[in-house]
């Protein structure tokens, strides 16, 4: 993104955006409520336009580029697509049918290949027991899984995870986080960007760091260096200590 804005009337929902993501990256998107993250995921996963300013994406200019080609080509999971499955739908289904970018199974077939994958990536996140049942009978941290295993379903070069720790209780949470740290190490994973509101969701291997507030970058780079209680604390608004170890992170006032 070069000279981002997103303004809608008054109000810029995004300001002057510069960043980009290298291929075998693992970044994390943080900042409070109404900070712009969504909004800055949303141009990253080609569902959103710029006002101002150059976003590309994979080798693609969007306003130059047919987003529905793009699309399959960028996994999301975000609250909002999470709505979009019907409860009745059956939760192999839903992994399945992402290879269709379609919600809701419907006449496409499938070849052994994407009934494999679907198996595989299930089975990578811990929900192939849950396979016959239906997506509404899961719990949230399940729901959260299943969405990955959807998103990873088409193979995509850029992975967007917006808010995956939310809802969850302290077991999933930390299983969430070790699972993510396994696809952060993975050679041939593909990008990743995570949005969270909690440094305690950052998975090792996640290497840098956006902090966002008021549609600003405060600070993007390397996590050592953009993670620190002085930039945190601008970015939240309040004084904060800033911890890691053994690759976690801690955040307090
Ligand atoms: N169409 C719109 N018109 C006006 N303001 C909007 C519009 N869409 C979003 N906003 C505002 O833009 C700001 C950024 O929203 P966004 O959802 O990107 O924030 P966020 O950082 O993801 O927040 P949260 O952490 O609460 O999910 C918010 O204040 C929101 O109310």
């Amino acid at each position: 993104m070069r000279g981002v804005d997103v303004v809608r009337g008054d109000t810029h929902l995004l300001r002057g955006v510069d960043w980009t993501v290298a291929p075998e990256q693992r970044w994390v998107v943080l900042g409070p409520n109404g900070a712009g993250k969504t909004t800055l995921l949303q141009l990253a996963a080609a569902h959103l336009h710029p006002t101002r300013g150059t976003v590309r994406l994979l080798g693609e200019t969007l306003g130059a580029v047919d987003v529905f080609e793009l699309r399959p080509r960028i996994g999301l999971t975000s609250a909002a697509l999470a709505q979009r499955i019907q409860p009745a739908e059956r939760t192999g289904d839903v992994v399945l049918s992402a290879g269709y970018a379609v919600v809701g199974r419907g006449r496409e077939r499938y070849d052994v290949h994407d009934l494999t994958r679907a198996a595989t990536l299930m089975k990578q996140w811990g929900v192939a027991p849950m396979a016959h049942r239906s997506f509404g009978t899961l719990s949230e941290g399940e729901r959260k899984r299943v969405q990955i295993a959807r998103a990873l379903m088409p193979d995509p070069e850029l992975l967007l995870l917006d808010e995956p720790g939310a809802g969850l209780d302290l077991g999933g949470r930390e299983d969430l986080v070790s699972r993510l740290a396994d696809l952060a190490h993975h050679r041939y994973a593909p990008a990743q960007v995570l949005v969270t509101h909690h440094v305690e969701e950052i998975p090792p291997g996640y290497g840098h760091a956006l902090l966002l507030r008021g549609g600003e970058v405060v600070a993007a780079g390397p996590m050592e260096q953009v993670l620190t209680a002085e930039t945190l604390s601008e970015t939240f608004g309040l004084a904060l200590q800033v911890e890691r170890a053994d690759g976690r992170w801690t955040a307090r006032r």
